[in-house]
């Protein structure tokens, strides 16, 4: 199968003060950020010569309805039709990955992407009978480069073992349930949620210290006169562990070793990225947990929206013009 062009959106946290330093322009989904040197902080030396940043969309003050219309709709649609799809989310500590992923549970309105792509195959499974539509689900989280099932007992879990079938990673050992109904998804769903891995952060009480990708195997067992043939295909929903600085801050030893371990992967994520965007033969996903599991995402092998959400403040700024640096160079300055 080729490789399908990764699809980015910027997701701005709402801000009653952002930085004077950031300007966005709808029309055209870019982000200029001023060079802000003079006042001591902006963007990182190394980062100077470039600060303008283009993306397949910009979300600023969108509800959570139109986020998944936008950028997840499509990606469902085509897992429905046999494609993989990968959705993750990443950025600074408190910059909304969770509330992208999951949002709050409470009312459907504030739901985020993974109980809407629920939502959204099971409404397929329920109006289409005749396509006999089965839904397994797992969930998994990488925390200090351990994989735990999300799923079963935590002490069970490192059981888990990547291997890779038909070009897609597979995990042996990972819990998969067959669901009949969405609320029978959703509960399993939310019942992994209890089970993460979080942290009160300074800039978020609770912060996910692992990378957790929630997957919904969808299998299509009668052809119909839409869709002839047979099909099967995974959506994988990944919220990313926020990278942060701790200069300055105090934390347990705990959570140190958890902050060298999540920006540690995700230094090896943006090597692979960088790999990919100068169009490397050997791509190093074996380095790390976290580019194993993103290899069918990033690899071609799959329908993929990255949503990087970021601060506004101008407090942020450095962290905000590293994340769209390192992130979107590859993707998204390659592909206009
Ligand atoms: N777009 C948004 N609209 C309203 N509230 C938001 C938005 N984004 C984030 N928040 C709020 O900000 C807080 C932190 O967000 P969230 O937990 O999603 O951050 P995160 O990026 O997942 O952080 P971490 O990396 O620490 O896990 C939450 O209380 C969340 O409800």
């Amino acid at each position: 199968m080729g490789r399908f062009r990764i699809k980015v959106y910027l997701r701005l946290r709402p801000s009653d003060k952002p930085s004077p330093f950031i300007h966005i322009q709808p029309t055209s989904s870019t982000v200029q950020i001023d060079d802000d040197k003079h006042a001591g902080g902006g963007p990182p030396k190394n980062y100077t010569e470039r600060r303008l940043f283009r993306f397949d969309g910009i979300i600023q003050s969108s509800s959570q309805e139109a986020v998944f219309d936008e950028c997840a709709k499509g990606v469902v649609e085509d897992v429905l039709t046999g494609y993989h799809g990968t959705i993750f989310a990443y950025g600074q500590v408190g910059s909304g990955k969770t509330f992208t992923m999951t949002g709050e549970t409470k009312t459907f309105i504030y739901c985020g992407l993974i109980p809407r792509c629920i939502h959204r195959i099971f409404e397929e499974k329920e109006s289409k009978p005749a396509a006999e539509i089965k839904v397994h689900v797992s969930y998994l989280e990488i925390h200090n480069e351990v994989i735990y099932d999300l799923l079963a007992k935590r002490e069970a879990a490192s059981q888990i073992t990547t291997l890779e079938e038909d070009g897609t990673v597979e995990f042996r050992g990972l819990t998969r349930v067959l669901c009949t109904t969405e609320e029978q998804a959703l509960k399993l769903f939310f019942e992994g949620e209890r089970h993460k891995a979080v942290a009160v952060h300074p800039l978020n009480q609770v912060s996910s210290r692992s990378h957790c990708m929630f997957t919904l195997y969808v299998e299509r067992h009668a052809g119909m006169a839409s869709i002839p043939e047979k099909t099967a295909a995974k959506l994988n929903l990944v919220d990313l562990a926020g990278f942060g600085q701790s200069k300055g801050i105090e934390f347990s030893e705990q959570s140190k070793k958890e902050i060298v371990n999540i920006n540690k992967s995700l230094i090896f994520l943006e090597q692979v990225v960088s790999e990919l965007g100068r169009g490397q033969t050997h791509i190093s996903f074996r380095q790390s947990r976290l580019t194993l599991l993103l290899k069918d995402a990033l690899g071609g092998n799959s329908r993929t929206v990255l949503i990087i959400c970021a601060w506004q403040e101008h407090i942020c700024l450095d962290e905000t013009v590293l994340v769209l640096f390192l992130l979107n160079r590859s993707f998204v300055q390659s592909t206009h």
